[in-house]
């Protein structure tokens, strides 16, 4: 008899989706279809096959299937859709509105046929804009479309603030809002580290710096790799989400959820912080913003406002 486990497709088997699909075996989160567009069927199963050897090494028990057939995605629990096409340096995310609207369009239509009652998770740029193509494919409730950002961005930050302080990365707190994009909000007066409060710990001008660095953080990496973008930090925001959700662990972390009132914006997916649990995006907190805090958010919404509206919201 088969053993029971949770199913996880990941669409899309390039950098991110390829590192992902490994890290959520790793941890032996479940089984996981790694499906790609039937012109790459083959490296795909190759890419599987391959993981799935590395499981007696590294002793985790999960299947890993390479497919370009939606079927073998019946019944997943989560699908997270890393489908699309990458910036190059010199690029914005916005440059690859249309080309991604299509794909994610395209796929969601798939997910939607095989895999109904499933919780869906976005990564495809500019991600933001894709959650809300994606919801608009799928016709899910909106707490099972999820789109990745949050995760990824305050992960930079606290790396960045471990990095001046020279300190453990596990004491540093931390989070951003606000659209994945360079006018993104890191919120310092949030932050801390081991409960201390990072404006008594690193002088403003370097806490200005840390702040720049990671809004351009994704933009760094793209000119250093030449040709692609991010994927091991990514991939991993990507398992700390499902593993939320499919461990109903109740975490509140930033995520990019649809906000209807939430921070006075209606009809847009954004970054936010959120419950997240076995149902998806459980509660969106709104938290109480400075003035000045509030007009970088209302500057990162109308930027993310601009580029949906691109698609047509
Ligand atoms: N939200 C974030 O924080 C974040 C982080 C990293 C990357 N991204 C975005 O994720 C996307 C993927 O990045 P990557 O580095 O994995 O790119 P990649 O080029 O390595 O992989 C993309 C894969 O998608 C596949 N694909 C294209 N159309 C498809 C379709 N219709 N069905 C199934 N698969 C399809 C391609 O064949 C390719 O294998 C990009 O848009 C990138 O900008 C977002
Ligand atoms: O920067 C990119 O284009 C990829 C991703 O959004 C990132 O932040 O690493």
């Amino acid at each position: 008899m088969a053993i029971k486990r949770n199913k996880i497709t990941v669409v899309g088997a390039g950098f991110t989706g390829a590192t992902t699909a490994l890290m959520l075996a790793q941890k032996e989160l479940g089984n996981v279809v790694l499906l790609d567009i039937p012109q790459l069927e083959n490296p795909t199963k190759g890419k599987a096959l391959d993981m799935l050897q590395a499981s007696p090494v590294q002793k985790f028990d999960a299947q890993i299937t390479g497919t370009s057939s939606y079927d073998d995605a019946a019944d997943s629990d989560i699908v997270i859709i890393t489908a699309g096409i990458a910036r190059k340096p010199g690029m914005s995310r916005d440059d690859l509105v249309n080309t991604n609207a299509g794909i994610v369009r395209s796929v969601c239509e798939n997910v939607k046929r095989v895999a109904p009652e499933s919780i869906v998770i976005i990564l495809s740029n500019p991600v933001d804009a894709m959650t809300y193509v994606a919801y608009q494919a799928l016709g899910f409730p909106k707490n099972r479309v999820i789109g990745q950002s949050g995760v990824l961005d305050t992960a930079r930050y606290c790396t960045f603030i471990a990095q001046e302080l020279n300190v453990s990365v596990e004491d540093v707190r931390g989070f951003v809002l606000g659209g994945h994009g360079d006018d993104m909000v890191p919120l310092v007066r949030y932050s801390s580290v081991g409960g201390i409060p990072i404006d008594s710990l690193i002088p403003a001008e370097r806490i200005a710096d840390i702040v720049q660095r990671t809004r351009t953080g994704g933009g760094e990496i793209v000119s250093l790799l030449g040709n692609g973008s991010a994927y091991y930090a990514p991939a991993a925001s990507l398992v700390q989400m499902t593993e939320a959700i499919l461990k109903d662990k109740k975490r509140i972390i930033p995520v990019i959820a649809f906000l209807e009132g939430e921070y006075g914006y209606d009809n847009l997916f954004m970054g936010v912080p959120a419950l997240l649990g076995a149902d998806g995006i459980e509660k969106v907190f709104e938290l109480e913003l400075t003035a000045e805090e509030k007009a970088a958010l209302d500057k990162s919404a109308d930027s993310v406002k601009a580029v949906t509206a691109i698609i047509g919201s």
